[in-house]
């Protein structure tokens, strides 16, 4: 066991004599020690230094050890309480102790030995308190950084932690959002998101598709109309500016939204007021703005797609979201998390993938993201049976050949139109009937499907090995065949 030095012990007592034996007893391990010779005078101490641990007499007349350490246990619960007690009292102590209110205690007249070595265990417990307190709080720090689970998303990756904490700190302020990322990648889930975490969730969360609706009929459907205003207008009618007065208006696919609106859009931020069309009334209300497009919004700017001015007032605070291929583990979480789901709805029994179906949510390209995952899986629920999701189900509803797994990867695309044409392509691909002039050495074949593992794994031999099924010493020796000699 450690020494434990340098740490505070309060010695309570009436009889000075008794203190004094208690001091000298422990001085020899450098304790600091402090005496007091009542309850109330231990209280003063307690009030004014960082106690460790207390060893208190029973029977003072001021105030009894009992209710000296009951007071301390409310407190200072972290303060270690020792009782000293004469053998009569062993069923008044064992109540104290089973009430929470004494750590230990030492019979008088005690044995020095005895007292060093429970004071010493109490300090272990103490400091095993102390470390399992800290332990918790930097587990419960870790799974507040490092979620698996975010409102309605799902996935631990890096990169989505990133997304998760700018969402924490965006949704309590009134700051204009705007949030960008391909298709399919959740920038709706972090719209709902920011607003149930934001001030404004008992009040609505209005989304607007801007290239669902028509441009004809987008004012209308954002700022309301009345009666009369066009043709078809029989009634007055709130659009989504009324409908979010104190919650949150979502303008999803901004980009599409024509030009002439979005002044009227910049208006409206600008001064919280509008007019619906056919009216000269202007209205004022409450509403937070948070916008999405998959376009590269300076792209669209050049484009004349969307407005400078509109596309600085909205981005004050910018939330990328990030490809699914980019999310590490996510594919797999998110694949069992709707495994899950769907299996419950289609009243279906999966317990989970294959290994080589597995390897296949991980690698693939995903280029319609977390959308294209969900419903793949939606499919293959609907189109297998269980208990096992298989690779072949999948690459069946992905409409992946049985040998184009090696093209599956990330990065594919790239990895097609980096890597030269070669009629070996084709053969592998077993897209073209193979024809003397197209038939390729075996070395070639290898190399070939070398590289691209490589160029996939980028240049990972461990990860390419393991894609290529063959140890990575292996593939080692074959790229050294290739380097040319000294
Ligand atoms: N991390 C995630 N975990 C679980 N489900 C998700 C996640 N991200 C997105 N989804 C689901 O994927 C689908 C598409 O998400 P969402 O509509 O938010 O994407 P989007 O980026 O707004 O797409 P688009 O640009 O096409 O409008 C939804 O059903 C959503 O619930």
């Amino acid at each position: 066991m450690d020494n434990i030095t340098g740490l505070n012990i309060l010695l309570v007592d009436d009889e000075p004599h008794i203190l004094r034996s208690l001091s000298r007893a422990l001085r020899s391990e450098q304790y600091h020690i402090h005496t007091a010779e009542s309850g109330p005078a231990a209280l003063e101490i307690l009030a004014n230094e960082s106690i460790d641990v207390v060893v208190t007499d029973k029977n003072m007349p001021e105030m009894t050890g009992n209710e000296l350490l009951a007071i301390i246990a409310d407190q200072y619960p972290d303060t270690i309480r020792i009782m000293l007690t004469a053998f009569t009292e062993q069923a008044a102590l064992i109540d104290a102790i089973n009430q929470g209110k004494v750590w230990g205690y030492m019979q008088k007249p005690w044995d020095n030995d005895n007292l060093r070595i429970t004071i010493e265990q109490a300090l272990q417990t103490k400091m095993l308190i102390a470390e399992r307190n800290m332990l918790r709080a930097s587990l419960k720090r870790y799974k507040r950084e490092h979620r698996s689970q975010f409102q309605r998303f799902i996935g631990s990756s890096l990169a989505m932690q990133v997304v998760y904490k700018c969402i924490d700190k965006a949704a309590p302020s009134r700051a204009n959002v705007f949030i960008t990322g391909p298709s399919g990648t959740g920038k709706e889930l972090a719209a709902e998101a920011i607003h149930n975490l934001s001030p404004r969730h008992n009040k609505d969360l209005i989304c607007i598709n801007c290239a669902a609706i028509p441009s004809e009929l987008m004012e209308s459907e954002i700022f309301g109309h009345v009666k009369g205003a066009f043709s078809g207008a029989t009634n007055n009618r709130d659009g989504a500016a009324t409908l979010a007065d104190g919650g949150t208006l979502f303008l999803d696919e901004i980009g599409e939204m024509d030009m002439a609106l979005q002044a009227k859009i910049l208006r409206f931020i600008q001064t919280g007021t509008f007019q619906r069309v056919g009216s000269g009334k202007v209205e004022t209300v409450d509403v937070r703005f948070v916008c999405a497009t998959n376009r590269n919004p300076l792209e669209a700017i050049e484009q004349q797609l969307l407005r400078e001015d509109l596309f600085y007032r909205l981005n004050v605070i910018a939330i990328d979201m990030p490809a699914l291929s980019d999310r590490d583990q996510d594919p797999l979480q998110i694949a069992l998390f709707y495994l899950n789901k769907f299996s419950e709805i289609e009243n279906k029994l999966f317990v989970g993938f294959s290994k080589r179906a597995e390897q296949l949510i991980l690698n693939y390209a995903w280029p319609g993201n977390v959308r294209q995952l969900e419903n793949l899986i939606h499919s293959a629920v609907v189109m297998s049976d269980g208990p096992m999701v298989s690779e072949e189900t999948l690459m069946q509803q992905l409409h992946l050949k049985p040998n184009e797994d090696l093209f599956r990867a990330k990065n594919v695309a790239s990895a097609k139109n980096t890597l030269p044409t070669t009629t070996a392509d084709t053969t592998l691909n077993g897209n073209a009937s193979p024809m003397i002039n197209s038939i390729v050495p075996l070395s070639e074949v290898e190399r070939i499907a070398i590289e691209q593992a490589l160029l996939v794994c980028e240049d990972n031999v461990v990860k390419a090995a393991g894609l290529l099924e063959v140890s990575p010493s292996t593939l080692y020796r074959k790229i050294q065949k290739w380097e040319p000699s000294p």
